[in-house]
C-alpha cells in the first residue's frame, strides 16, 4: 500500500472516531425524558427537535405553535434543544403556576448574551437575571404608570400628527404606502422623544440617524438570527462561542446618544420625569448606596435605556401594521372602526386626546384580536431556577424539574387554540366582548407575557397604536394594493412576529 493511501486510511479512521464521539456527546441527554417518564419528541442529533427553527425555516412561534396543536392534550412535552432537554408547556393552569403563583421558581428568561462582545444587550432587563433584575424592574416600573402615560401623551400625539403628514405625502398619485417602515418610523419618533427626550425626526426624514442604527438592531441577517437562536435556545453554547446581536457602530452610537443627553440634563437643570429621569435617579441614588450589586451605570445604564427603546418601537410597530392589513381585507370592520373613532371624537372636539383613545371600546377588541392572531412574542420562555414540582405527566404523583431547565410557553399555539378560538384563522374582533371574554380560560390570551416579568411598556404599547389609528381612519380609507402580500409569513430569522417583506397597502384620503 502506498503511502498516501494509508495516509487516507488513518485520516478516515480518525475522522470516524471524532464523529463518533462527537454523536455520543451530542445524544448524551437524548434519553433524559424517557428516563422520567415524560412524553417527549424524537431527537435528531445536532438539532434536537428544533431543525426547522435552527435552520431558519420557520419562525419559532410557528413552530412551538405546530407542536402545541398536535400534543395539546399531554400537560407538557419534552423536547431538545439541539442537546438540552427543555420543556413546553401547553397546560394553561400550569402556564399560571409558572407565570405568576410560582413565579419565584421562574423569574428568568433564558437569555444570556456575552457581557466583553456584547455589553448592551447582555445588560438590557430582559437578560438581567435574579437580584439584578429585580432591582431594576423596582426602579423602572413607576416611569410606566397610567399618570406617566397621561403626561407622555401629548408627545405621542404630536408624532400622530406627524405620522397622517407623511401618509398623505407618501399616498399622493395613488403611491401604495409601505406600512411597515411608516409606522416604525412612527414608534421611533414617539419612542425616542418619550424614553430619552430626544427628537429622531424619523417621520420627517428618510434617512433620520436613529432610524438608521435602530433599523441595523431588528433586521436580522442569518448570523444573527443564529446568535438570537443561541441565546433563546441554548445560551450556555453562546456564553462560549461569543456571537453577538449588536454591531459595535450600533453600540456606540446609542452610548453616544444616551450620555449626550444625560449630560444636556445634567448641566440645564432639565427635569422631565420620563424615563431617562427615572434611570438618572436610579443612578445617582446606587452611587450612594455603594452596593455592588445596585450600581446602575456604565453600560448598564445606557442598556436599560437600549431596552425600553428596543422593546418600544418594532413591537408595537409590528402589531400596528397586522392591524392595518386586516383592516385592509376587511372593510366592514373597518368602517364600524372608524365610526367609532369619529362619534368618539366629535366628543372631544375633535382632537385626539387621552381620555378619548380610552373611550374607544371597539378599538380596543379590534386590537386585541390583532395581538391574539399576531402575538409580537410568539412564545414566552422562562429558567426553571430551583427544583420545581409538577405534577406527573399523566396525573399521577409529580416529577420534578430540575434547576437550570428552560421552559417555553407555545403563545402562538394557545393564541390558535380552536377550543378557545373557533376558526382561528378569521380575523374577528367579537371574540373580544366582555362576554365572549368571560367565556374564556384566563390565561387563553396574554399578548404581553403574565407575572412579575410582564411586558413593563404594556400601557405605552397600547397608547401609542391607538393613538395611530385614532389619527389615520378618520382620514383614510385603507384597502389592500397590488403589492400586497397574498399570504403572511412570519420572519424566520426575528425574534418578534414581523414580516420579512414590506406591507404595502392603499391610502385613499375620505374628503366629505
Ligand atoms: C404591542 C406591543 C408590545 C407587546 C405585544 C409586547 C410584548 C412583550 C412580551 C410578551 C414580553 C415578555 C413578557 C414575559 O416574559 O412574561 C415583553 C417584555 C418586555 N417589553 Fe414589551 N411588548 C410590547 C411593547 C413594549 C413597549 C412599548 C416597551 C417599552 C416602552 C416594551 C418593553 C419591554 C421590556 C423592557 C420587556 C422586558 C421586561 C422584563 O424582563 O422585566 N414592550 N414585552
Amino acid at each position: 500500500m502506498s503511502f498516501i493511501a494509508s495516509l487516507l486510511i488513518d485520516i478516515f479512521i480518525v475522522l470516524t472516531v471524532l464523529v463518533f464521539f462527537l454523536y455520543l456527546y451530542l445524544t448524551r441527554h437524548f434519553n433524559y425524558w424517557k428516563k422520567h417518564g415524560v412524553p417527549y419528541l424524537e431527537p435528531l442529533p445536532l438539532f434536537g427537535n428544533l431543525k426547522e427553527v435552527f435552520l431558519q425555516k420557520l419562525y419559532m412561534g410557528t413552530f412551538l405553535e405546530r407542536m402545541y396543536l398536535e400534543h395539546k392534550d399531554k400537560p407538557y412535552l419534552g423536547i431538545f434543544a439541539i442537546d438540552k432537554p427543555a420543556l413546553v408547556v401547553n397546560d394553561l393552569d400550569l402556564i399560571r403556576n409558572i407565570l405568576v403563583k410560582d413565579s419565584q421558581y421562574f423569574i428568568d428568561h433564558n437569555m444570556v448574551a456575552d457581557e466583553k462582545s456584547d455589553p448592551l444587550f447582555a445588560n438590557v432587563i430582559f437578560s438581567l437575571k435574579g437580584d439584578k433584575w429585580k432591582h431594576v424592574r423596582q426602579k423602572l416600573t413607576p416611569s410606566f404608570t397610567s399618570g406617566k402615560m397621561k403626561v407622555m401623551f401629548n408627545l405621542v400625539n404630536k408624532c400622530g400628527e406627524d405620522l397622517v403628514d407623511l401618509i398623505e405625502q407618501l399616498s399622493a398619485n395613488d403611491s401604495e404606502v409601505p406600512v411597515k417602515e411608516t409606522l416604525t418610523r412612527y414608534t421611533t419618533d414617539a419612542i425616542s422623544t418619550c424614553a430619552l427626550g430626544i427628537e429622531s425626526k424619523s417621520l420627517k426624514d428618510s434617512k433620520s440617524e436613529v432610524r438608521h442604527y435602530m433599523r441595523k438592531v431588528v433586521d436580522f441577517t442569518i448570523s444573527k438570527g443564529f446568535a438570537g437562536f443561541l441565546m433563546f435556545f441554548e445560551p450556555q453554547i453562546n456564553k462560549l462561542l461569543k456571537f453577538k446581536l449588536m454591531d459595535k457602530e450600533v453600540a456606540t452610537f446609542f452610548r453616544k446618544t444616551v450620555w449626550e443627553a444625560v449630560k444636556h440634563r445634567e448641566k440645564n437643570g432639565v427635569v422631565r420625569k420620563d424615563l431617562l429621569d427615572c434611570l438618572m435617579e436610579l443612578r445617582k441614588k446606587t452611587e450612594k448606596d455603594g452596593d455592588e450589586l445596585v450600581k446602575i451605570d456604565g453600560d448598564l445604564f445606557v442598556a436599560q435605556a437600549f431596552a425600553i427603546f428596543a422593546g418600544g418601537f418594532e413591537t408595537s410597530s409590528s402589531a400596528t401594521t397586522f392591524m392595518m392589513y386586516e383592516l385592509a381585507k376587511q372593510p366592514e370592520i373597518q368602517k364600524r372602526l372608524r365610526e367609532e373613532i369619529c362619534q368618539v371624537l366629535q366628543k372631544h372636539n375633535n382632537q385626539v386626546t387621552y381620555e378619548a383613545i380610552q373611550e374607544m371600546k371597539y378599538l380596543d377588541m379590534v386590537l386585541y384580536e390583532t395581538l391574539r392572531k399576531y402575538p409580537v412574542l410568539g412564545v414566552i420562555d422562562r429558567v426553571c431556577v430551583s427544583d420545581y414540582d409538577l405534577p406527573g405527566p399523566s396525573g399521577k404523583g409529580i416529577f420534578t424539574l430540575k434547576a437550570g431547565t428552560s421552559v417555553y410557553i407555545p403563545l402562538c399555539g394557545i393564541h390558535s387554540d380552536p377550543e378557545f378560538y373557533p376558526n382561528p384563522d378569521k380575523f374577528d374582533p367579537e371574540r373580544f366582548t366582555e362576554e365572549n371574554k368571560s367565556k374564556r380560560h384566563n390565561y387563553a390570551y396574554f399578548p404581553f407575557g403574565e407575572g412579575p416579568r410582564i411586558c413593563i411598556g404594556k400601557r405605552f404599547g397600547l397608547m401609542q397604536i391607538k393613538t395611530a389609528f385614532a389619527h389615520i381612519l378618520p382620514k383614510f380609507q385603507v384597502s389592500i394594493s397590488k403589492n400586497t402580500p397574498k399570504e403572511i409569513v412570519f420572519d424566520p430569522k426575528a425574534f418578534i412576529i414581523k414580516t420579512e417583506d414590506e406591507m404595502y397597502l392603499d391610502f385613499k384620503k375620505i374628503t366629505n
